[in-house]
């Protein structure tokens, strides 16, 4: 491929030995991959190739999905990049936990993140630009987890709420993108000298947000996917000279995975802890990955002073009306963990929104919390999200459709059934090979279409 004459001068200087095999890498194909996800009960029940694992990640496999499948519907899987999906192995969320991810359209790491939480604790993925942020939501909606808040701010923007809250921060930064050239030809177009270093400010100021809103003792993960020193190694180097508490975490290298590399910045042998995924030895796209922790003792912080406040702000009651409908909803699904307090109405829109979390209602949102359903005119329609966020192994209420029909129903049409299921009339859990896909409603000898239409395949 033809990259541009200064991008070679400048990495055939920093490679030198190196340079040629480097260059080489972009001419050579790329691998794809993919992540099982384990918030589905039986998520390795999968008609896929899993003959070929990685080694750093215990749900990521080399392969690739068709986003047509009903795996990748369905949420079972989403197809990342091999070295992206080291980002999220590295911040290795832990269910309970409180993580941003601060970056995040169109959705891979933040899924990544989602699908190792257990549904425990709270992430809030965060992006700034709003048609990417519509994307982004789908994306956590299809995962099927119910702790994610997406919200489509500047990372300034989201500080009047989350100050010195989180344990982990995922900071995947907007960079020069050179990482991906290999894939995306079209990005070498945007690429000058100057460029690096014109992404290396904007990352300082987002860094520096970011750092406003982790919590002492709290875990700062920073990831490009450009090779560009002055995005990775000398941001790093810039962290630990602004924030002196900031301490770098040696993230494990496997095989094929390089070391930060000190002569990249000032010299400093701790960025060697830092990972660089450089395409001429390892299968990936190009990424760099750097994890430092805040070494201060994890003591009194803002999110604790204000204990006392009262976290939720204006939170709509439900009518007694839709408090019925809901409970009524509830019972025929037999669904455990919705107490009424951790309940939400905004507009017709019922949310599960924990109660504490914090009052998220100055910020601007995709989605302020897990979209349960919609009230309309004397009854609850269950959101699409909610169908895959249900164990289908444990609902009763559920039809069971073969593929034929899962593809008419994800094209928008109705199927029609032979005999009307024993549970008659009404809602139901459609799945289809033991995977949830939707739900529908039963009317006699036919399942009506309630598929989102944006999201309609074939
Ligand atoms: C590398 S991409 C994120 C990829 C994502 N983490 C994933 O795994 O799917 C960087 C994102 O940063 C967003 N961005 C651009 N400028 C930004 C800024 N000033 N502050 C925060 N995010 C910004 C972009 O819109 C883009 O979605």
């Amino acid at each position: 491929m033809n990259l541009p004459d200064e991008f070679i001068e400048k990495y055939t200087k920093l490679l030198g030995d190196e340079a040629e095999s480097f260059f080489e890498s972009f001419d050579t194909e790329p691998q794809k991959g993919f992540r099982l996800n384990p918030l589905k009960s039986n998520y390795q029940n999968v008609a896929l190739n899993l003959e070929h694992p990685v080694d750093y990640s215990a749900v990521g496999y080399v392969g690739s999905v068709s986003g047509n499948s009903l795996e990748h519907q369905t949420g079972y899987v989403y197809s990342q990049d091999l070295s992206a999906m080291y980002v999220g192995e590295v911040c290795g969320p832990r269910p309970g936990e409180k993580i941003l991810d601060l970056c995040a359209a169109p959705g891979g790491k933040s899924s990544h993140l989602a699908s190792l939480m257990n549904n425990e604790g709270l992430l809030v993925s965060n992006e700034i630009n709003r048609k990417r942020a519509l994307v982004l939501a789908e994306n956590m909606e299809r995962i099927g987890a119910r702790n994610v808040i997406v919200t489509n701010e500047d990372p300034a923007g989201l500080l009047k709420t989350f100050e010195q809250f989180f344990d982990k921060i995922v900071v995947d930064a907007p960079c020069s993108g050179e990482g991906m050239f290999r894939k995306d030809h079209a990005a070498t177009k945007y690429w000058h000298k100057d460029y690096p270093n014109e992404c290396a400010a904007r990352q300082k100021l987002i860094l520096a947000d970011a750092m406003k809103m982790l919590k002492q003792g709290g875990t700062l993960v920073y990831s490009t996917c450009t090779f560009a020193p002055e995005e990775d190694e000398q941001i790093i180097t810039w962290l630990l000279n602004e924030y002196p508490y900031l301490e770098l975490v040696p993230i494990k290298k496997y095989s094929g995975m390089d070391e930060g590399r000190p002569a990249f910045s000032d010299g400093n042998e701790e960025l060697r802890g830092c990972v660089r995924l450089m395409m001429h030895h390892f299968k990936g796209e190009g990424h760099f990955i750097a994890k430092l922790k805040d070494m201060r003792p994890v003591g009194e912080n803002v999110s604790k002073k204000k204990k006392g406040k009262k976290k939720h702000g204006k939170k709509a009651a439900m009518s007694s009306e839709q408090v019925e409908l809901w409970q009524n909803f509830a019972k025929e699904f037999e669904l455990e963990g919705f107490s009424l307090s951790n309940l939400k109405v905004l507009g017709d829109h019922l949310y599960l929104y924990q109660e504490s979390w914090p009052d998220i209602s100055r910020l601007k949102f995709i989605r302020p919390g897990f979209l349960l359903g919609t009230f309309k005119k004397k009854r609850f329609e269950p959101s699409y999200g909610l169908a895959l966020a249900l164990d289908p192994t444990k609902c009763q209420r559920k039809l069971a459709v073969e593929k034929e029909d899962w593809q008419k129903y994800v094209a928008g049409n109705v199927i029609s059934l032979k005999e009307r299921p024993a549970q008659g009339n009404g809602w139901y859990l459609l799945e289809c090979e033991d995977k949830a896909f939707a739900f529908g409603k039963v009317v006699d000898l036919t399942v009506k279409n309630f598929f989102p239409k944006g999201l309609r395949i074939f």
